[in-house]
């Protein structure tokens, strides 16, 4: 599955986790205290702040379980996100890792998520890319607009502000999706996301496409700027993937989940030295070894 909502379209499904204070997103991390037992069983998502004890430490999933009915999909995950990182999750298909995206951002229904291209279907561009200021932001709407065409310009397209989603091609929809996650009112800091959460945005995408989106996602990261130039707050961000081109080019780290666990973790460098079989399986492919299909 490649998305939230169990959908193959091909999406770049992001999420802005914001810091609980700014509580302008309804996709909003939570606060570790409003993760109650009753909602996770058995589990402990945390969200750290800077300034907190675990200063390092922005999430932290302690001993994670989720079912499905009957289907025990995680078992026990654990893996810490420090301010700063650039992660990818990584493992076979139905591992979990979508799973684990939705629990760290406080999605619990998949009703409550943005479906296929993450772009809203009978929004034009300008109001997706916009969605969160006009919603959240006391901008005026002139301003809303030049913002809107300056981020989009900057992830390489022009004059698509009036168009539907219907009318861009897959790759087009990723950026106007990466716009959307990148824009933000600086005046105001209504929406100042902490870490970005990425599904799959190269799924689908040719590889050229998929160079332009990786590098997007990791200049967004790198320089502490958003795509005009301003200066932004995203501290980390989080990749699911299954592509070797967004695990070379985007992630600094990678957490492997197989079977509902951290089976294990290293640098992308490590990735492809490893001699743990798992690893060396789905590096290369591999029909034979350790993960059955
Ligand atoms: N809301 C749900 N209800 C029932 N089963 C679900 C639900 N969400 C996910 N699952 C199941 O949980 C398992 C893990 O799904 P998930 O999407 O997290 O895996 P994934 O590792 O991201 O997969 P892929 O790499 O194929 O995208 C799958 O078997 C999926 O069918």
């Amino acid at each position: 599955m490649n998305s939230f909502v169990g959908s193959s379209v091909s999406a770049l499904n992001w999420l802005n986790v914001s810091h609980p204070s700014s509580g302008v997103a309804p996709h909003n991390l939570k606060p570790a205290d409003e993760f109650s037992s009753s909602k996770f069983q058995d589990s402990s998502v945390n969200l750290y702040s800077k300034g907190s004890e675990a200063t390092d430490v922005l999430i932290e999933c302690k001993d994670v379980y989720k079912s499905f009915g009957e289907k025990h999909i995680l078992r026990g995950v654990n893996f810490k996100i420090k301010h700063g990182e650039a992660v990818g999750i990584i493992g076979p298909s139905g591992t979990g890792k979508s799973t684990v995206l939705k629990i760290i951002a406080g999605l619990l229904t998949p009703d409550k998520v943005f479906q296929s291209a993450a772009l809203f279907d009978s929004l034009t561009v300008r109001e997706n890319v916009g969605f969160l200021l006009y919603e959240h932001s006391r901008m005026p709407e002139d301003k809303i607009k030049e913002l809107v065409a300056e981020t989009l310009a900057a992830v390489g397209l022009k004059e698509v502000e009036d168009r539907m989603p219907s009318e861009l091609s897959g790759g087009m929809k990723k950026r106007v999706a990466l716009a959307r996650s990148i824009i933000y009112d600086t005046k105001n800091n209504t929406v100042e996301p902490e870490v970005l959460l990425y599904d799959e945005p190269t799924a689908g995408l040719d590889p050229i496409a998929s160079t332009v989106v990786e590098d997007l996602i990791r200049s967004v990261h790198c320089k502490g700027e958003d795509a005009v130039g301003k200066p932004v707050k995203i501290a980390s961000y989080v990749v699911v993937t299954h592509q070797h081109s967004t695990i070379r080019r985007a992630v600094d780290r990678l957490v492997f989940l197989h079977e509902g666990k951290v089976v294990w973790e290293g640098t992308t460098h490590e990735f492809t030295s490893s001699t743990n079989p798992i690893v060396q399986q789905f590096a290369a492919g591999n029909l034979d070894g350790p993960i059955k299909y």
